[in-house]
């Protein structure tokens, strides 16, 4: 399966960080997986110009689960796929803590990704009292049967495991851990959407570096990267992509 190598910027970034996609394009030219950029919102519309007719594809971060009304400060999806979009995050860990996201939200909210014409990127993840609890894998796949949108496809779903205590801290569950969890996330995606399930990318994310980037691409069902800070300079994130590649 060709993997899918994503950079979620996060709360980062001014216009002078386009450079950094300019750099990525000149870096990673030919690379055999798909590459995707998510700026914040008032980068999209530059970023996919200055990514147009390349190899990168531009993201967003989150995306309202209506198309239009009376929701002062919200973005819709077809906004979004106006500006250039192509995929968008959905059900991120620091959005289902921070505002209070359910499954079903994330759910709405990718069934209008979708319905828009982006892919969406669904995160799911425990946290580390819940893997101290044992009961991680209860936790994700819940996560993930609540979470798909109607019509899941892989042309349009991409999941993201992401543990809550790996992001932004350094910290990485074992090999054995991350297997056992994208397994997991198989099983459900097979039973939920048939033979679908297993093209469906499961990309794992939390603390990937170029370090790190080959051996969890070696677990069979990682099929690509979710990453933070290390997709925010282009020499850091070109060489992930080249670990995937
Ligand atoms: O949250 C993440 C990506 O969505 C992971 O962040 P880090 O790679 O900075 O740990």
């Amino acid at each position: 399966m060709r993997k899918l190598i994503a950079g979620n910027w996060k709360m980062n970034g001014l216009a002078s960080s386009l450079e950094e996609i300019e750099t990525l394009k000149g870096l990673t030219g030919g690379a055999a997986c798909d590459i995707v950029v998510c700026p914040p919102f008032t980068l999209i519309e530059k970023a996919a110009q200055q990514a147009r007719g390349s190899h990168i594809a531009i993201g967003a971060q989150d995306c309202h689960t209506k198309t239009s009304g009376a929701f002062t400060s919200d973005i819709s999806a077809a906004m979004l796929c106006e500006a250039g979009a192509r995929f968008v995050i959905l059900g991120h860990s620091e959005r289902r803590a921070v505002y209070h996201e359910t499954n079903m939200i994330v759910a709405r909210k990718a069934t209008a990704a979708q319905e828009a014409g982006l892919a969406s990127i669904i995160c799911v993840g425990e946290t580390r009292a819940e893997r101290d609890e044992g009961i991680a894998l209860d936790v994700v796949r819940r996560q993930l049967r609540g979470s798909l949108p109607i019509a899941a496809a892989s042309a349009n779903t991409a999941i993201a495991y992401e543990p809550v205590w790996a992001i932004g801290t350094g910290l990485v569950p074992t090999i054995d851990q991350i297997d056992e969890v994208h397994r997991s996330l198989r099983q459900i995606l097979e039973q939920e959407l048939g033979q679908e399930g297993r093209l469906v990318r499961i990309l794992y994310g939390g603390s990937v570096k170029s370090s790190n980037a080959s051996s969890i691409f070696d677990v069979p069902d990682v099929n690509g990267a979710l990453v933070g800070g290390a997709s925010l300079k282009a020499s850091d994130f070109a060489e992930i992509i080249s670990a995937a590649a």
